[in-house]
């Protein structure tokens, strides 16, 4: 059994659907689940539509209207039959999100916002299924939230590795002796079946908790680029494939914040020795970069960049060196209030953490830190992590930049620059 993995960007409008099929045609006598996010843009989309209903704002109806169209419109060029089940399939998905908006919000943001958000899931899924079905593929479609049990923490729910394992187990086997499933990322429900979701981008992590709970053969994820590159072609012109990449070159490209792959997706393939692909869906028949157990170290050295860093420093206001007791209060005010530290340095009077900007989280960060630290803070840095780094790839990240930070050890070099006369 295999797990294909298909991302907003691959299901981005009607064409896309018709690649997905394209795809899907070679691999259709065979055992397969097919993840797929939200079409495009969409969970931005809705992200902004709950922000508004949440904070009562009248743009609340253009923004779920512009939503409706989107995929109004890509119903409309991939069925012609206009009295095809899907039209009102769909429409029934966003009317979930009209009973929640038609009342004023009386629950708690994150909540609000996985029962918004999650739509987009919905409805992908429900298109892309319907239309494998038009084109005589015989496929089902499954609800993720059926299968993947969190616990009750919302926009990052928590998998109970073992529940969802049993539910996968006892029915998706017999399932896919007859079809190809199609599912949606991201999402998973609690034990008292309200919608959770497990984290921005976190499509890729339902690809690896399928196919570790069902011991598949080999997980593809299908993006816009032809495979795991050694930076982010957005950032850097000259780029390199790298066609082979061990767990732990993966796990630490991720969690330094190589996009390509959610951080959370590696070691669960890791821990059952399944490989995970990743391919382009434009040129398909090259084999892109396959992640799985080798001794061999990466070719070339990676890049990865994180622009809008703070840079944000603690100090104890008596000058007193900063003790454990203040690392686990410190620790607990940033998860408190969502702040993922991406790199961080500690010295005899203080503490220097880089997180990214996120304007509302860190004011009430800071808030809370002073009442008993001095806090200074620098915003429009960057965080660039090599990976293999020689004197070389150092030198060519810090033309007419100036370091702020620098952590190394053999492997990694990670600078927290700002450009220079900034
Ligand atoms: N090391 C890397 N190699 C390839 N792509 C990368 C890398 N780092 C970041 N990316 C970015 O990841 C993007 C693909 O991921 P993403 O946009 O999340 O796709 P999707 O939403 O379809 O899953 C690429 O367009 C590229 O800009
Ligand atoms: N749609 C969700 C989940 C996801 O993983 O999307 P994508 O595969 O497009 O990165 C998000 O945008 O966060």
């Amino acid at each position: 059994m295999q797990v294909f993995k298909f991302g907003g960007a691959s299901v981005k409008d009607a064409d896309g659907v018709r690649n997905v099929a394209r795809i899907v045609e070679d691999y259709k006598d065979q055992q397969l689940i097919i993840v797929v996010s939200a079409m495009g843009k969409t969970t931005n989309l809705l992200e902004e539509v709950t922000k508004a209903y949440y904070n009562q704002e009248p743009e609340l109806y253009n923004l779920f209207e512009k939503a409706k169209k989107f995929h109004e419109q890509v119903l409309d060029e991939l069925f012609e039959d206009k009295q095809h089940s899907i039209f009102d399939e769909v429409a029934n998905l966003f009317v979930e999100i009209d009973w929640i908006i038609e009342e004023e919000p009386q629950d708690a943001y994150d909540y609000l916002y996985d029962q918004i958000v999650s739509i987009g899931e919905l409805v992908s899924s429900r298109i892309i299924e319907a239309y494998l079905r038009k084109v005589d593929i015989h496929s089902l479609w499954i609800d993720a939230r059926n299968y993947i049990h969190t616990d009750n923490t919302f926009r990052e729910g928590q998998v109970n590795w073992e529940k969802t394992e049993r539910s996968m187990r006892s029915s998706i086997p017999a399932l896919l002796e007859k079809n190809i499933l199609v599912t949606q990322g991201f999402i998973g429900s609690t034990s008292e079946n309200f919608t959770t979701t497990l984290g921005r981008e976190g499509s890729d992590y339902t690809a690896a908790i399928f196919a570790a709970s069902l011991d598949a053969e080999l997980v593809t994820i299908w993006k816009d680029v032809p495979g795991v590159l050694n930076a982010d072609p957005k950032w850097f012109d000259s780029t390199e494939l790298i066609p082979e990449l061990s767990y732990l070159d993966a796990i630490e490209l991720t969690y330094y914040g190589a996009t390509v792959i959610h951080p959370k997706t590696i070691k669960p393939l890791q821990n059952k020795g399944i490989a995970l692909a990743v391919r382009s869906f434009v040129d398909t028949k090259n084999n892109g970069t396959i992640i799985r157990a080798t001794n061999n170290t990466l070719p070339v050295s990676s890049f990865i960049f994180k622009v809008n860093q703070v840079l944000i420093s603690i100090l104890p206001k008596d000058f007193s060196f900063i003790v454990e007791d203040n690392f686990s209060h410190i620790f607990d005010v940033f998860a408190k209030h969502r702040l993922k530290i991406n790199m961080m340095h500690n010295s005899a009077v203080s503490f220097s953490v880089s997180v990214d900007y996120d304007e509302q989280n860190i004011v009430s960060l800071i808030k809370e830190l002073k009442k008993q630290y001095d806090v200074e803070f620098t915003r429009d840095l960057e965080l660039v992590t090599i990976r293999y780094h020689n004197p070389q790839t150092i030198e060519r990240v810090l033309i007419n930049k100036e370091v702020i930070m620098q952590l190394q050890d053999n492997y990694t070099c990670q600078m927290l620059i700002r450009s220079v006369g900034s």
